[in-house]
């Protein structure tokens, strides 16, 4: 209804009739009436309700309805006729004159294609069964919703898996889940929306290849199942304002109109006012103003249509849906249905990577190529979605995406975010994978906030090292075990007692600096057996370290000292073992020591979840004293007790697989790794790659520096041989052949770099843009370093260290860190970027002592950690600028005013300090500041003064100050600049 006027089309769709029979009656009415969307005022459709009321329709059954023999209500056949008269028109004239016009038959069928699903998607079990209204109004004016719309159509249509009878080609898919998430909640809600998996997406692809067949199909699946239209019902409503707004940007209109219409199926409620912003689907004739521009390009669409519908669509997206009876919207329907187009346009991305699945993707397959029109149409249906919708609050980023991907979460425009990534330095295409990080960037440059899923902890035990091949041949192997505890609770005295061997005493500040793996041969039970221990450091630094320690332990050794109790890193320790799921044994060390409380220690640990068994809980618990070598049999025994409950075992019978326990760069060796063999057996001349590095095995060397030609399972050994160092941690694989191991390295190698230097690019520009504001405004200053350490797992400690200094003020720059000799190569960088350069645990190679000096490049050589820090932070803080701070001097009391010339002195008592001529000075009178100034002369008696200390008199004057009166503080006071530290905030 719309200002007392009635369309025609709204008047058959409300007395059921068709336009014609309206027309018809019309014409025997006297009402001049052109085609179904021309008005007629509200007495005149009275009259026209009247005379319909005994008007029998002429009325000819379509043959394709008729074929579906449904009897049950020829009054509702001929709605559905209407429909699919309409829903295959369109389509079918398209794809003609795209036959006639070009070759490109194929650009086409998409649409039928999309049809069907479309339909079947759709709520038709209504249009046959009891209401033939809604039958009728489920006619979508285009079939091609799906044809340029992106995933969420796709899904959608997906989603609504063919349910109704008959109409399934007319029947516009209705879109619950979109419905539901308006854009911004959209990737909020994704959870919740229905995804359509990637087969069934695919699946309009297979019908595009045939679309009678798929047609046929689609009928066959709807009619042998019944549908539950009801399901698919818009749903809540939008704010109309909100509504308004987007509906006139974007223009969704046949979409608007379609799912408009459904909505009006399923609510039966003010289906007039939808329909107008449904497009007439008869053939049109004398149509109204109205409609006459949009007829217009409706047939130069279907002039084209064989290219694309969908640049049709796209093309009349931009024009706003202008109807008379925009003032309607403010219908609780209306709002509904235009919450629907606004969640069509929001909840899409911009160009969605299931859009190539969509029809006319495959479509432009097999044409070759896809019509530009249909592109360009496309992106300017993205542009205008972009514009209405932005990218949402947030979105959870867990892995690596592409930068179409990442626009489709986003809501951007792709063009948007590879702009934003050349900016960045970084050149991209839309299909090119981008870096977690890069891609977190990129969002939260624009303003999103990024949600990473909960990492799941670095001693998680990542990858199964057996395969079901192994199962056959399985044998025991040692445990391996790890000894974790806090600093200086004995973890290295304790397994030097065991080793019998004085590994504590070489280590630098007394620190263990890095893993090792070292056998113990133990017998149990009449037997020789063995255990492995990982020997890892305990300064927090090497957090991650010992969190590798633990990733590849089957067993964890808690040492806490039995004088100190439970400290911060005994609760990191038994963190890391939960996280791996690894069984703890308890050494509690010290006993010894005269202060030692074990029961104490056991309470604490209880507190953290470890009940001793003699407590009534599973935890072995063992007193020990390292250093005095007692009860460690007992501890052995629990280990190896441990290990039989734990079953452990691996199949030496196959080449080797294990993980990198550390490794370096040694100069006669070259690159040497220390490798955890965690199943099948190592040797000699195996082809191995590690990480992305590949080597051939020359040599290896067992914990006690003999030379090993087979390490089975559980057995650590030194390797040489490597091309490269490998990173520690990296897991490695022996391969039969060099040849397959060089591909494999070479394909990770490729990988690493492009992912390294893409983290690098957009890490670096980051870094430089976050910080550009404060460098402008002078706060800004940096720090730039190359690290060079003796191992990998120094490297990190250190790095990780370091990130903990504050840097809001003067920020570190790593320009590299890597293990091996400080070089003449590092000076030269350093000396080209003013970085200073910090060796730990390292020499200089030959050369670079020289090199510095004659660059002036400072080489700083540590091998403890906290003194490295230390020094890091001392020359951090010598960037900052000094800070201006009030220093007071003394204090004076006013007890007489003198006049002086056309001045005033006061004469003045030294209550404090000393007052000091040109000195600054604060009067106050009481709680108020009066004056402050510069104290320009001071006088004791009659003499100028420099100075005048406590306890004296003294005449103070100032030429820009006369009104002292007696009473008044004088402070003075100087201003001096201190040395800041880095403060936090
Ligand atoms: N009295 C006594 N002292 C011990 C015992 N075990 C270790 N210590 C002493 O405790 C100190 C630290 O021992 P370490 O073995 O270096 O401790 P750690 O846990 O390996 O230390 P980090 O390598 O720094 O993590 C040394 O002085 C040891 O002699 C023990 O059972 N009894």
């Amino acid at each position: 209804m719309n200002n007392g006027k009635v369309r025609i089309y709204e008047l058959s769709k409300e007395l059921n009739l068709d336009n014609k029979d309206i027309k018809d009656l019309c014409e025997k009415l006297n009402i001049a009436v052109k085609s179904h969307s021309s008005t007629i005022t509200e007495s005149q459709a009275e009259r026209v309700r009247t005379a319909a009321t005994k008007y029998v329709p002429e009325k000819t059954v379509n043959e394709s309805v008729a074929h579906e023999g449904d009897e049950r209500a020829k009054d509702k056949l001929k709605q559905q006729i209407l429909a699919i008269h309409h829903k295959q028109n369109l389509p079918y004239s398209a794809s003609q004159s795209s036959r006639k016009e070009s070759n490109s038959v194929l650009a086409e069928p998409p649409k039928l294609l999309a049809k069907p699903q479309a339909k079947s998607s759709n709520p038709p079990t209504s249009l046959s069964s009891s209401n033939p209204t809604q039958s009728q109004l489920k006619q979508p004016p285009k079939p091609t919703l799906e044809t340029n719309s992106p995933a969420e159509s796709v899904e959608k249509t997906v989603v609504e898996r063919p349910t109704a009878a008959k109409p399934k080609l007319v029947s516009p898919p209705s879109r619950p889940q979109l419905v539901k998430a308006p854009a911004r909640d959209a990737q909020k809600q994704a959870s919740s929306k229905p995804v359509a998996p990637e087969e069934e997406i695919a699946s309009p692809e297979l019908k595009v290849a045939t679309p009678e067949k798929t047609v046929n199909k689609a009928k066959a699946k709807i009619k042998s199942q019944p549908s539950l239209p009801k399901l698919q019902r818009p749903q809540p409503p939008k704010p109309v304002d909100e509504i308004k707004e987007e509906v006139a940007v974007t223009a969704v209109d046949e979409e608007v109109a379609e799912e408009t219409e459904e909505f009006d199926l399923d609510s039966g409620v003010k289906k007039e006012k939808k329909l107008k912003l449904k497009r007439p689907d008869l053939p049109r004739k004398g149509k109204t103003a109205d409609w006459e521009e949009e007829e217009e390009e409706e047939s130069l669409d279907s002039a084209k249509a064989g290219k694309a519908k969908t640049a049709n669509k796209a093309k009349r997206r931009p024009k706003p849906l202008v109807d008379d009876d925009d003032d309607d919207f403010d219908t609780e329907l209306d709002s509904s249905l235009i919450s629907t187009a606004v969640s069509l346009a929001t909840a899409r991305p911009a160009r969605p990577k299931s859009l190539e699945k969509q029809p006319v993707a495959a479509t432009a397959n097999k044409v070759k190529k896809p019509t530009q029109k249909t592109e360009k149409a496309a992106k300017v249906d993205k542009r205008d979605r972009a514009v209405v919708t932005g990218p949402p609050e947030s979105v959870v980023l867990s892995h690596n995406l592409t930068v179409r991907e990442l626009a489709d979460l986003l809501n951007t425009p792709e063009t948007d975010i590879i702009k934003s990534l050349f900016f960045k330095g970084i050149a991209v295409n839309i299909t090119q994978s981008l870096e977690l990080e890069t891609a977190r960037a990129v969002a939260e440059e624009l303003g999103v906030k990024v949600e990473t899923p909960e990492i799941k902890s670095a001693a998680a035990k990542e990858t199964e090292m057996l395969d079901a091949a192994d199962l056959d041949n399985l044998q025991t192997r040692p445990p391996v075990v790890t000894i974790m505890g806090h600093v200086d609770h004995g973890k290295t005295t304790l397994l030097d007692s065991i080793r019998q061997s004085k590994v504590a005493q070489g280590e630098a500040g007394g620190i263990t600096q890095h893993i090792g793996a070292y056998h113990v041969d133990i017998e149990h039970n009449g037997n020789q057996q063995q255990i492995v221990f990982l020997d890892t450091p305990g300064h927090e630094a090497f957090t991650a370290m010992r969190a590798r320690g633990t990733r590849v332990t089957d067993i964890a050794i808690l040492v806490v000292a039995a004088d100190d109790g439970v400290q911060p890193q005994t609760r990191e320790a038994i963190s890391h073992a939960k996280a791996a799921e690894v069984p703890i044994i308890v050494a509690i060390n010290k006993i010894d020591k005269p202060e030692s409380n074990p029961e104490r220690i056991k309470q604490e640990l209880t507190e953290l979840g470890l009940v001793a068994e003699d407590w009534g809980g599973d935890t072995i618990m063992v007193p020990v004293s390292a250093l005095k070598g007692e009860n460690l049999d007992n501890l052995l025994e629990m280990i190896l007790l441990v290990a039989e409950i734990e079953e452990l075992s691996a199949n030496p019978d196959r080449l080797a697989k294990g993980t990198v326990i550390e490794s370096n760069l040694d100069r006669a060796r070259g690159p040497v790794a220390t490798l955890l063999v965690q199943n099948g057996t190592l040797r000699v001349g195996d082809n191995i790659v590690a990480g992305s590095v590949f080597g051939k095995i020359r040599a290896m060397v067992g914990d006690r520096g003999n030379k090993v030609e087979a390490a089975t399972p559980s057995f650590a050994v030194e390797v040489l041989g490597l091309n490269d160092v490998p990173e520690a941690g990296d897991e490695f694989d022996v391969y039969p052949t060099e040849k397959e191991a060089r591909v494999v390295a070479e394909a990770r190698a490729e990988q690493q770099r492009d992912s390294r230097l893409q983290q690098a690019m957009s890490s670096r520009r980051i870094t430089l843009s976050s910080l550009s504001a404060q460098a402008q405004e002078g706060e800004l200053k940096e720090l730039n370093l190359i690290l060079k350490a003796d191992v990998h797992g120094s490297v990190e400690a250190i790095l990780g260290s370091l990130q903990q200094l504050p840097q809001n003020e003067v920020q570190l720059r790593i320009l590299l860190a890597a293990p091996g000799e400080v070089t003449e190569t590092d000076v030269d960088l350093a000396a080209a970027s003013g970085a200073v350069i910090i060796g730990f645990n390292t020499t200089l190679a030959s050369g670079s002592r020289q090199a510095a000096d004659r660059e002036g490049v400072d080489i700083r050589q540590y091998n403890i950690i906290y003194k490295l820090l230390d020094d890091i932070q001392g020359a951090m803080e010598g960037l900052l600028d000094p800070e201006e701070v009030e220093e007071p001097l003394g204090q004076a009391q006013v007890r007489a005013v003198f006049p002086v010339g056309r001045g005033t002195v006061a004469g003045c008592y030294v209550q404090s300090g000393k007052m000091v001529r040109n000195a600054q000075m604060r009067v106050r009178r009481g709680n108020a500041v009066i004056y402050t100034g510069v104290m320009d002369s001071l006088k004791r008696v009659k003499e100028d003064a420099k100075e005048v200390n406590a306890g004296y008199e003294c005449g103070i004057g100032s030429s820009k100050f006369n009104d002292w009166q007696e009473g008044d503080i004088i402070e003075a006071y100087e201003m001096v600049f201190k040395r800041r530290t880095l403060s936090v905030n």
